[in-house]
């Protein structure tokens, strides 16, 4: 195989419906075309219910394509032939388990665990000292802030290893400031592995500082409407730059006028009945 799409994810015209009993199905997403190279981050961006979160969920196998589908380096994606982390909104983490057991759940459900191994137990050291929550091995997560909860989701998932990872809202939970300081851990454990990463955002600047591809969805149905090219992902120096600045201000246009039509579709949608 081309060694340029391994790993690759693309979209091909993707639509998902939910079953809804009683009403019609609408679609939560509708025609999706997206290819997100190897090794990249593809940040996406959105109005809340334009159908982000089913995108990462197609990719995980979570829900079925109604036609159009995902595939995962040129095959159709399965969760058992690639490895996918996924970092779900509500974080996935097991109440019953101690932090370090929801850590490690992931590789001890592939089989990549090996308790009281040295080298597996220095990796589990590197990513909770990376994302200070060493001295918290041994809590529940309802002993857990939010933004606790999620530092433990990503050890998870960076521990995996993955082919492919899915974040849904990662740092949604953070203060901004503490927001930052995740992005830049996350931008140095991604830099690790250069795993190909989807992750779904509501902030300009994340998606800004960390997608190297920004993703612009809208809404009703949901669907694609923009994809820009990011020169500026990755580097904090061009994160007080003049050129971010204004990508920001650029971003924030767009996905206003988007809303604008959005609801002046709605509307006219309302008179027509
Ligand atoms: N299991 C489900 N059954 C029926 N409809 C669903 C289901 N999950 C999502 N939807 C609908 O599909 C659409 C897209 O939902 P999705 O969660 O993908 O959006 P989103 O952009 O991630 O939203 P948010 O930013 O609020 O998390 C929404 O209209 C939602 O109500």
């Amino acid at each position: 195989m081309d060694t340029d799409m391994m790993d690759t994810i693309a979209f091909q015209h993707l639509t998902v419906r939910y079953r809804a009993a009683g009403r019609a199905d609408a679609a939560a997403v509708a025609d999706v075309s997206l290819t997100v190279p190897r090794g990249t981050v593809c940040a996406i961006i959105g109005p809340s219910g334009c159908g982000k979160s089913t995108l990462l969920k197609a990719v995980a196998g979570l829900v079925q394509p109604t036609s159009g589908c995902v595939t995962i380096a040129g095959e159709k994606a399965d969760p058992k032939k690639s490895c996918i982390g996924f970092m779900p909104q509500n974080y996935g983490l097991l109440p019953w388990q101690t932090v370090r057991e929801n850590i490690v759940l992931g590789c001890r459900i592939r089989h990549t665990w090996h308790k009281g191994r040295a080298e597996d137990e220095a990796r589990l050291l590197h990513f909770m000292e990376a994302l200070h929550i060493r001295g918290l091995a041994d809590r529940y997560p309802h002993e857990l802030s939010g933004g606790q909860q999620q530092r433990v989701s990503l050890a998870r998932a960076f521990l995996l290893q993955p082919d492919i990872l899915l974040m849904d809202e990662p740092f949604s939970a953070l203060d901004a400031i503490t927001r930052e300081e995740m992005q830049d851990v996350f931008l140095g454990l991604w830099h690790e592995q250069h795993t190909t990463t989807l992750l779904v955002t509501h902030y300009v600047e994340e998606a800004l500082y960390l997608g190297q591809k920004i993703v612009l969805m809208a809404a009703n149905p949901g669907r694609i409407a923009r994809v820009f090219d990011n020169p500026l992902s990755g580097s904090r120096e061009q994160r007080s730059s003049q050129a971010f600045f204004e990508m920001s201000r650029t971003l924030r246009e767009e996905i206003r006028t988007l809303r604008m039509q959005d609801e002046t579709d709605e509307q006219r949608e309302e008179e027509r009945r």
